[in-house]
Parts: structure tokens; C-alpha cells; sequence
């Protein structure tokens, strides 16, 4: 018997979906700044989606540039300037110039991705927000840094590009964009706590004396889960700024030195320069080991954890848990942010996962670009 189906190609509804992607054609051009661990496997997951994307949502991604420290990399999607020697398509790094590169013609989509650790770009963001760029970083200095510079920032998104930084807190995890839905919504904010580092949560994890702790530092680091410079996490200063970010999106106006942070740097390690800390972090070994004989003396497991309230009381560091407590229950890199709101009073919201790592952290920049782009208007 003759099926009644159409064809697959004339299916009802495959077919007014390929023609709503092509009449929603719109084109982002994209500037990467920093090929490091995260911005390099972001620009495999976006190369790897193009087509897709194109195919499905009409969204034509041009990846037009990409600068590192030294050097930079213009029309990365051109087929002729590809084909040339790289001596030819590499230059010195001059961040006026890669996004002006970016911005292109004037009216075009353009958005920079930041995935350094760099404060000098962070500065940069309000200028390039202003002129128009849309910019999505896991870049933490610019959301917990001078709160001048943030307001200045949120002021420029207002008017110009859009801002979008996710993967600062908690890597591909759902967290500010909770936050904002819970806010945005009528909610009210009183407390977040919770493990706030990927690092410190699979060191507190994988510690158990067997090995040593500065044997674990540097393979977290191999992992890809530390900051650049690991004292980044092990000083607490990274969740530290995960807070400062959470308390400004529920309109706290905290600074880093509101926050009372624990330090597992030794003081006379604190300043040296990132090789030699790297090769004295045999120095932590003791200080750690005692810090885990004193948790199993009381039957407790070591956890890394903050807290946040609406009276401006903020803190992190190393605890001794019992082993009953559900933060004592994580495994690897897992995060738990854990939000108390009007709403969510007496049983809080969780959000619960790998909190570190360079896929997970390029899915979550890669979602934030993704909004942006379904919000965008269609132009050639
Ligand atoms: N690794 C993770 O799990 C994770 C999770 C969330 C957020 N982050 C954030 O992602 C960012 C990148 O982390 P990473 O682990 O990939 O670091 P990385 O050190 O591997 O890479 C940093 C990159 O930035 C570039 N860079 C530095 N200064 C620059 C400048 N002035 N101009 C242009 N480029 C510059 C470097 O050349 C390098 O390519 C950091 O801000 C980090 O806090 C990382
Ligand atoms: N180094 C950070 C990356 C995620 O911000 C961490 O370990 O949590």
C-alpha cells in the first residue's frame, strides 16, 4: 500500500522550519581574545556548530579574529588568507585594531569573546560595549573588580552591546542566569552558600594523604581546572570574586575587601613569581596534612566553602564537615550553590555540578553567545 506521508523533505514540519531559519538569517561576527585552555576548545565547539547552527536557526557565526598575548590573528574565516604562510596572517597584538577588525562595517552584529584572565582587557569592556560590540567573558575582573569600573559597564550595556558573563561563576553551571530569573521575577534575595571552586572542591575530594597535596595542585592545573596562576584559587581569592559577582546581581554594592577570605598560600609564597610558586609547592604539603589529620580526628571531611548574606557578611574558606552535611557528598569538580530567597525560605534552590574545566566553561560562554544571538535582528 502507497504511504499518505510526505516525502521527508516535504515533511509539514521539517520544511517551515528550514524556511523560518533562512528567513531569520542573521550573521555575528566573532573576535576571540585569549586561545588559552577555555578560549581553545571554545573555538573548536563553535567551528564544530557552524554548520549546524546555519542549518537550523540561521545564525551565520564568522569567526574573524583571534588574539593571544603577544600576537593576533585577523580574518581567521577568510579561505585565501588561510591558505597563506601564518607569518603573513599573524601580527603584534593591538586590541584597537582587533576590534575595530571585529566591528567591521558599520550595522553588522559583532561580538568579542574575552577568555583571558587579563585586567587590562576587562577594562576595555565599557569602550567596546559602548561603540556597539556585544561581549560575553569568564573573565572574573571586570563583574568583582573597582565597582566604578561595573557600574560603568552595566551602564554601557544598557545602551549599546549586551554583556554577558555566566562562566564566571560556577563554569557552565546555570548560576548568575538564575539569579537574574529569580530577581527579574520579584524575588528577593537573603543568602548564598555554597562550594564555589571546581579546583578546591576536586582537591578537597581527591585529598587523602596518600598523595601529596602539591602532587594534586599541579595535576589540576594539567586538568585545566585552576586559574592561570593556581594561587588565583588556593588563596580563595577566585570564589571570593564568584561572590562580590553573585552580590552585585542581586544589587549588593560589595567589593572584594568586604569579603573575609582564608588563604592556603603561605604568606612568604604569596608574592614570589608564578614558576618559582610552582616549584615550591612542596611547602604546602605540611600545613595541609595537618589541616586533614585535625578533619579525620573528627570524623569530618575538608570542603571549601562561602557564604554570602543580605547584610553584607561574606566568607570563604576551609572547613571541617561532618560527614553527614550535603556538601560532604560532592564529587570531582562539583559546585553547590545553594540560594536562600523569599521564595525559596525554607527549602533553597539548589544548583549542583562540574564547576571547572575547559569544555564545560566553553559550553557556558557559548551559551551566553547563543542568547545574544537569538535576540539579534536579522541583517544581512
Ligand atoms: N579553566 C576553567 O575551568 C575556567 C572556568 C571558568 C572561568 N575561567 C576563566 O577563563 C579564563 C581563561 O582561563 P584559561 O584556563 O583558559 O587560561 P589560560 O591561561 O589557559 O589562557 C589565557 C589566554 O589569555 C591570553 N591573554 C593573556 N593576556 C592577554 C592580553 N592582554 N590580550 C590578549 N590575550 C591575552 C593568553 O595568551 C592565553 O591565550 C580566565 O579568566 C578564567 O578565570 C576558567
Ligand atoms: N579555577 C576556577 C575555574 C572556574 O571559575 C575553579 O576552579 O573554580
Amino acid at each position: 500500500m502507497e504511504s499518505c506521508a510526505p516525502p521527508i523533505a516535504e515533511h509539514p514540519h521539517r520544511l517551515p522550519s528550514l524556511q523560518a531559519a533562512m528567513s531569520r538569517r542573521r550573521t555575528l561576527a566573532v573576535g576571540l581574545i585569549g586561545p588559552g585552555r577555555v578560549g581553545s576548545v571554545l573555538l573548536a565547539q563553535l567551528r564544530a556548530a557552524q554548520e549546524r547552527l546555519l542549518r537550523d536557526t540561521g545564525l551565520a557565526l564568522k569567526l574573524c579574529g583571534v588574539a593571544a598575548s603577544r600576537r593576533m590573528w585577523l580574518d581567521c574565516d577568510d579561505p585565501e588568507l588561510n591558505a597563506q604562510h601564518d607569518a603573513q596572517t599573524w601580527r603584534p597584538t593591538d586590541l584597537e585594531q582587533f576590534a575595530a577588525h571585529v566591528r567591521g562595517d558599520e550595522g553588522r552584529h559583532a561580538m568579542l569573546v574575552d577568555c583571558s584572565a587579563n585586567d587590562m582587557v576587562a577594562s576595555k569592556y565599557s569602550y567596546w560595549l559602548a561603540s556597539g560590540l556585544h561581549v560575553v567573558t569568564p573573565n572574573k575582573l571586570a563583574s568583582s573588580g573597582p565597582l566604578s569600573r561595573w557600574q560603568a559597564i552595566r551602564a554601557a550595556s544598557q545602551h549599546g552591546g549586551r554583556f554577558r558573563y555566566e562562566a564566571t561563576v560556577c563554569a557552565g553551571l546555570p548560576v548568575v542566569q538564575t539569579l537574574r530569573d529569580l530577581l527579574d521575577t520579584g524575588d528577593q534575595l537573603l543568602s548564598v552558600e555554597g562550594m564555589f571552586s571546581g579546583t578546591l572542591a576536586w582537591l578537597c575530594c581527591q585529598y587523602d594523604g596518600k598523595r601529596p597535596f602539591s602532587a594534586l595542585v599541579r595535576e589540576a592545573h594539567a586538568l585545566g581546572y585552576t586559574e592561570p596562576d593556581p594561587r588565583d584559587d588556593l588563596s580563595g581569592m577566585d570564589v571570593a570574586r564568584k561572590l562580590v559577582i553573585l552580590a552585585r546581581e542581586a544589587g549588593w554594592p560589595m567589593s572584594l575587601h568586604d569579603v573575609a577570605v582564608e588563604s592556603l598560600v603561605p604568606a612568604e609564597l604569596a608574592e614570589v613569581p608564578l614558576e618559582e610558586f610552582m616549584a615550591r609547592l612542596e611547602e604546602l604539603d605540611a600545613p595541609m596534612a595537618a589541616r586533614l589529620a585535625e578533619a579525620h580526628a573528627h570524623q569530618g571531611v575538608l570542603r571549601h566553602v562561602a557564604s554570602l548574606d543580605r547584610n553584607g557578611r561574606a566568607q570563604v574558606g576551609l572547613q571541617a564537615l561532618p560527614s553527614p552535611h550535603p556538601f560532604a557528598h560532592t564529587r570531582l569538580t562539583d559546585n553547590i550553590v545553594q540560594f536562600r530567597t523569599q521564595r525559596y525560605r525554607d527549602n533553597p534552590l539548589l544548583v549542583q555540578g562540574p564547576g571547572a574545566g575547559p569544555e564545560v566553561t566553553a559550553a557556558g560562554i557559548f551559551a551566553d553567545l547563543l542568547r545574544i544571538a537569538e535576540s539579534l535582528q536579522v541583517r544581512a
